[in-house]
């Protein structure tokens, strides 16, 4: 049984703002900080939506990794769009906006794609990769896009919805992973760093065994 020093800093740190992805690390019991990031989020022309997201997962953990005043060994980097045919659609920044990816996602199928990224500051390596989910919605009048967007929910997130909160609504069907749609491919990531040897989850649950 090994003993944890609760005075140490977490080994993880997770390089965001975003209260979901706290959340989604959350519930699988791993010890870490939370620091969000300051890496510019900007589009490169010519890349492909893939290489989009796993560039800002990576610059959001390496930019974390980089202060040399910041504890911690694995720093955890993320980054999710929409794509609605080959349009990127990231938050929107006003009503109009939100209206606006709304009408083009309303009754049809879109796909959301999550960069994840560890920067492991020992060695200097950097693990990433990218998961895609499609989601159907439901089509939409413009009484639910109005009331939604009063609520305020879509302004913080890609695409301007949110599955796990009222946005459900919306949602006819996905396709594949679904806290990947939330903002952390939670599989795939959790499989990265058992496989480098970061973190699995439970630490607690294992220990008793
Ligand atoms: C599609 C969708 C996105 N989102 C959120 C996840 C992300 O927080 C956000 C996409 O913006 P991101 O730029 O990926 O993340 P962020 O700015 O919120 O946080 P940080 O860069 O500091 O890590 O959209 C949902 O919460 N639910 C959804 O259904």
């Amino acid at each position: 049984m090994q003993q944890k020093n609760n005075d140490q800093p977490p080994e993880l740190v997770l390089a965001s703002a975003s209260p979901r992805r706290r959340e989604l690390l959350q519930r699988v019991g791993l010890n870490f900080a939370v620091v969000p990031s300051t890496a510019p989020e900007d589009e490169i022309p010519g890349e492909s939506p893939e290489q989009h997201v796993i560039r800002l997962s990576e610059a959001k953990a390496r930019e974390v990794a980089g202060r040399a005043a910041q504890p911690g060994r694995y720093f955890i980097g993320s980054d999710t769009i929409v794509l609605r045919d080959d349009a990127i659609l990231g938050k929107p920044a006003d009503a109009g906006q939100a209206a606006a990816m709304l009408r083009t996602l309303s009754g049809r199928r879109h796909r959301v794609l999550s960069g994840f990224a560890v920067v492991d500051r020992a060695s200097g390596k950097c693990y990433s990769g990218a998961v895609s989910t499609k989601v159907l919605f439901k089509q939409l009048t413009e009484a639910e896009i109005s009331g939604y967007i009063a609520t305020g929910e879509p302004f913080d997130k890609a695409g301007g919805y949110a599955i796990q909160g009222i946005g459900t609504f919306m949602v006819r069907s996905i396709e594949g992973s679904y806290s990947n749609v939330v903002g952390l491919p939670l599989a795939e990531l959790l499989d990265l760093l058992a496989e480098i040897g970061a973190a699995t989850p439970f630490p607690q649950a294992e220990r008793t065994t």
